[in-house]
């Protein structure tokens, strides 16, 4: 299979291009109802080609949230189809948040339904959980290697209930979070200027010089606006690794829908901030 450029240098050529602010949709039932849209397929449908025509053409990445429409059948999962269609064909990667994990011969069909290029839901990107332990995503490696895709490996996760899991202490002294790391250094060994291998580490978690952040592959960095993190405090959270951030906002942005403009306006405000904080802080 020809695979396209790496996604590591794709994002990097992305990211200085646009800015690396990462759009999220995520069509929760309640947003729909404040875009006075209905809670079926039609209303998933507006509201997530509003999205794509109001950013796609100036953010580096959209992340749909695959959950919201799975949650309508195989009708809502053909509007996905078409939303990561659209996405691309506008300009954007797409980094689809599905947060696949399963034992290795059962990853490979998940990875084959996000990262085949003959796929429907082809995506750039796909969110994947190593927590059946992180050489069960193997499968999915080697075919993001060989298709020019990425992942983005959950790390340190931005939800209070993640550090049970992700800050427990393994027999060798290091975090189950910190090994996760490890893994994604080793992934990224030798890629320049970026690899395909990225970790998803939370903006609300404070302080994380303990950790080893810069493992040679971006940080898809979730929690600005609705779960409270700004991206004036991403300089202190992730330190020097602070320029591989790929931060992630949902329903900061699309509160402020259906208008694409104030849309458009709420996604500039937020990458205005970022490059505030990225090159003052
Ligand atoms: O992988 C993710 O995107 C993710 C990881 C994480 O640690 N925390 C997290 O909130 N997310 C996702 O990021 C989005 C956050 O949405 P907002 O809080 O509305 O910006 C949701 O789609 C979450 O599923």
């Amino acid at each position: 299979m020809t695979g396209l450029e790496p996604f590591g240098a794709r994002l990097r050529r992305a990211m200085d291009e646009r800015g690396p602010l990462c759009v999220g949709i995520d069509p929760h039932a309640s947003l729909l109802a404040e875009w006075g849209l209905n809670d079926d397929v039609g209303g998933l449908e507006r509201f997530s080609r509003t999205v794509v025509e109001a950013v796609a053409d100036r953010v580096a990445v959209l992340k749909p949230q695959s959950a919201f429409f799975e949650r309508f059948g195989s009708r809502g999962v053909a509007v996905l189809e078409r939303t990561v269609q659209e996405a691309r064909a506008a300009g954007a990667l797409v980094l689809m948040d599905a947060k696949r994990g399963d034992i290795g011969s059962t990853m490979a069909a998940y990875a084959e339904s996000f990262l085949h290029k003959d796929a429907p839901l082809f995506s750039d990107a796909l969110t994947v959980s190593p927590y059946l332990g992180y050489g069960s995503l193997s499968p999915a490696v080697a075919l993001a290697r060989e298709t020019g895709t990425g992942l983005f490996v959950l790390a340190l996760t931005s939800n209070p209930e993640g550090g049970e899991v992700q800050h427990a202490v393994r027999a060798d002294g290091r975090s189950v979070g910190a090994t996760m790391l490890g893994h994604l250094a080793a992934e990224n060994a030798g890629e320049e200027p970026l690899g395909s291998f990225g970790a998803v580490v939370g903006a609300t978690l404070g302080d994380l010089s303990s950790y080893e952040l810069d493992m040679g592959g971006p940080i898809l960095a979730p929690g600005i606006g609705a779960q409270g993190a700004t991206a004036a405090d991403l300089p202190a959270v992730f330190g020097g690794a602070v320029r591989n951030v790929v931060p992630s906002v949902s329903r900061g942005v699309l509160r402020h829908g259906p208008d694409a403009v104030a849309l458009r306006d709420a996604a500039e405000r937020f990458a205005d901030g970022i490059r505030t904080a990225v090159t003052t802080g």
